[in-house]
């Protein structure tokens, strides 16, 4: 259980932001009135303009970020951060770097070399364990970061547009791949994205924030079978939720 109140956790909930406000040292009020619990389990995407607080927002669920009013809680330690860059030691093997959040968190070594090994075959990179970033491509070297993140098994996983960077096809090779991780391993994730399909595609709920100060304007449960596959795309219920979800961001463009 890390930071503040942790009293509107109930049984079966993971996190909770209860009627949280954030206002930075600058004085810009960034979120206001925030209230969304997130079940065990459960994949909720965030989406919203351009500054309306998403990073903040997962940077409050880490506890990197105290909140000005009302409350996060979050049950477990065992969270883990995903970045949009995937910000390797370049000096490092994939192994190596697979392996050093756990060893900055003293696992023991014969656990933590199980683990790096079942991560790192997890997103396919066994072939390029001994390799370093600089010989991987874009796509690789978020997989390398996801298999970092993997590798503490974490209950919570927090993503920040981890895709964002990446060309399209890569990037929908590796949403597949976090959604099979996803189905395999069971974790609870915050996912931000600037994508909608993205959105529609992974989430069981997408949150869709308004312009800055962020608040929560609608909340959409997306109810599309799992395992979601590539063929989903052009499911007309997928692409009905891509539109609502489109519409609903749209409305700040007055
Ligand atoms: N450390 C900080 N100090 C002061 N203001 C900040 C800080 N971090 C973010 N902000 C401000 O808070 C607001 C929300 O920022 P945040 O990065 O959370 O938005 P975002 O929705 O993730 O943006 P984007 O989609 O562009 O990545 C912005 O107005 C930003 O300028």
């Amino acid at each position: 259980m890390h930071d503040v109140d942790a009293s509107h956790l109930t049984h079966g909930v993971e996190v909770a932001f209860h009627d949280l406000d954030l206002t930075y040292g600058t004085g810009t009020l960034a979120l206001h009135k925030i209230t969304l619990t997130v079940r065990t389990g459960e994949l909720v995407a965030i989406v919203g303009p351009s500054g309306c607080g998403k990073s903040s927002l997962l940077r409050l669920a880490a506890g990197l970020e105290r909140a000005s009013g009302g409350s996060v809680a979050v049950g477990t330690e065992s969270v883990a951060f995903i970045f949009q860059e995937p910000t390797l030691l370049p000096w490092a093997s994939v192994r190596r770097n697979v392996g050093l959040l756990g060893k900055l968190a003293k696992l023991p070594h014969d656990e933590l070399s199980e683990r790096v090994d079942a991560a790192i075959r997890a997103v396919g990179l066994t072939d390029f364990a001994d390799q370093l970033p600089r010989s991987l491509s874009g796509g690789m070297r978020m997989r390398v970061s996801l298999a970092r993140a993997l590798a503490l098994e974490p209950r919570v996983m927090l993503l920040d547009e981890p895709f964002g960077a990446l060309d399209e096809l890569t990037r929908e090779e590796m949403q597949l791949q976090l959604l099979d991780l996803y189905d395999r391993r069971g974790f609870t994730a915050l996912f931000v994205t600037h994508s909608v399909s993205e959105a529609v595609l992974l989430a069981d709920r997408v949150v869709v924030m308004s312009a800055r100060p962020g608040t929560i304007r609608d909340v959409v449960p997306i109810d599309l079978p799992r395992p979601r596959h590539r063929e989903l795309r052009f499911d007309p219920a997928y692409v009905d939720y891509v539109k609502t979800v489109s519409d609903l961001l749209r409305k700040d463009d007055r």
